[in-house]
């Protein structure tokens, strides 16, 4: 599906959007509940990587396909290892197959996990075979990717021990770990994280709860940046947040304030307000801790004429795509220079913005969604657009709901 975008006809933006759980604290949940069915979840996400998240914890034995999702691939791995009685095959895109999972498959057999690679060493698809993990101790890297270590402590409860994890090297996306333990918390499992070392507590039930998920801050980063390159007095509410959340990406409340944006927390929404202009030419912000709003705040730097030095991105390159290679490629479509590292990302101010290019999203939901807001400043195209669904499946209806014009071409 190619779609073309442009601006809503009235720029003083005034709107409210329910966006959908988020995936992230869904597929955590999801993975709970099936190690302690008296949890009940609400507002649960209904992205696609949660669907597959929930296919695959239905299936006793044959193969689980999970598309592109990385947490149900990652969170999938640890829980079907300890499943005693399962042989179970997991796999995904041809995309998955090239993401790592080494660091985890081999933090699992150091447990006594049966796992086995199918195809090439080092990636999915896995044959796991599920059995009792025999020790409560474990050491992995943790540079690489968070979701490793949130598999590792999501099944730590259900092994007769519990789990002590010791993380070696420099640690990423650290909100996503503490986003897991929280939940464990809330859920009343004792957990402690203490310099580079987690302990979790076994647990042979939890007391029946209901458990409500926020809504998807990573999603509300496409309606910052809408707000971000709107007219000044332009508003948008969102539901359902928490001033308090378990989301690294709520840092969009601090980080938009550069930009313009404010922030009020009422009830359970946000009002996102565009109440003045960026306060810099240029901004330079390290992501590691938030490295999924990375994409949004490129393009919104863009659209405002800024410069950006993005650095902690050393993640990216391992993502839906190479996120780093593609957001260089698709923003110098419209006239911006570029450049990129390992781990970093630099734009440079300009306020010329090109009109006309089709911008490829190469099967990442991101892409689509972070260059969407840009549709404020100047016309364009997104091809195969109905990536989104991964994370947010009604992007491009909320869009509409915005004003923005999106057509089917
Ligand atoms: O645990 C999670 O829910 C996630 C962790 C992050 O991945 P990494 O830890 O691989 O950076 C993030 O990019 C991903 O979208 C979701
Ligand atoms: C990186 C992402 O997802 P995952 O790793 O779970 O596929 C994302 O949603 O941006």
């Amino acid at each position: 599906m190619k779609l073309a975008l442009s601006a809503p006809a009235n720029s003083l933006l005034d709107n409210e959007i329910q966006i959908t759980g988020s995936k992230s604290e869904t597929n955590r949940l999801l993975l709970l509940q099936a190690l302690f069915p008296n949890l009940k979840i609400d507002n649960v996400s209904n992205s696609d990587d949660a669907e597959v998240m929930q296919k695959g914890l239905a299936i006793a034995n044959g193969t689980v396909d999970i598309h592109h999702a990385g947490t149900a691939m990652r969170f999938l791995t640890s829980y079907f290892a300890t499943q005693e009685g399962k042989t179970i095959v997991l796999t995904g895109s041809k995309r998955m197959k090239e993401r790592p999972i080494k660091i985890l498959v081999e933090a699992l057999r150091s447990l006594g996990a049966a796992i086995e690679y199918v195809e090439e060493e080092g990636y999915p698809p896995l044959k796991i075979t599920g059995k009792k993990l025999k020790h409560n101790k474990v050491s992995l890297p943790a540079n690489i990717s968070s979701q490793y270590i949130s598999s590792l402590i999501l099944v730590a409860p259900s092994l007769p021990d519990g789990l002590e994890i010791e993380l070696v090297g420099k640690i990423t996306s650290v909100p996503y770990i503490k986003m897991t333990l929280g939940l464990l918390d809330e859920i009343g499992i004792v957990a402690t994280f203490k310099d580079n070392t987690i302990e979790v507590m076994p647990k042979d039930e939890v007391t029946s709860k209901t458990m409500t998920v926020e809504s998807d801050w990573s999603a509300a980063s496409y309606f910052y940046s809408i707000v971000a390159l709107a007219e000044i007095g332009s508003k948008i509410k969102l539901s359902s947040y928490k001033e308090h959340s378990l989301q690294g990406d709520s840092v969009l409340a601090s980080i938009y304030q550069q930009f313009g944006v404010s922030t009020t927390y009422s009830e359970n929404s946000i009002w996102l307000e565009k109440n003045g202009e960026q306060l810099a030419d240029s901004v330079e912000l390290d992501l590691s801790n938030a490295p999924d709003i990375a994409q949004t705040i490129a393009v919104t730097c863009y659209g405002l004429g800024m410069g950006c030095h993005l650095t902690g991105l050393h993640t990216l390159p391992i993502k839906e795509t190479d996120r780093l290679a593609a957001m260089k490629t698709e923003l110098e479509k419209f006239g911006a220079t570029v450049s990129i590292t390992e781990e970093s990302l630099t734009l440079e101010s300009n306020n010329l913005i090109g009109s006309g290019a089709a911008v490829d999203t190469y099967n990442d939901h991101r892409m689509a969604m972070a260059f969407a807001p840009l549709a404020m400043k100047t016309n364009f195209f997104v091809n195969d657009a109905g990536v989104v669904s991964k994370s947010y499946p009604d992007f491009w209806k909320d869009m509409e709901l915005v004003g923005f014009k999106v057509a089917t071409v």
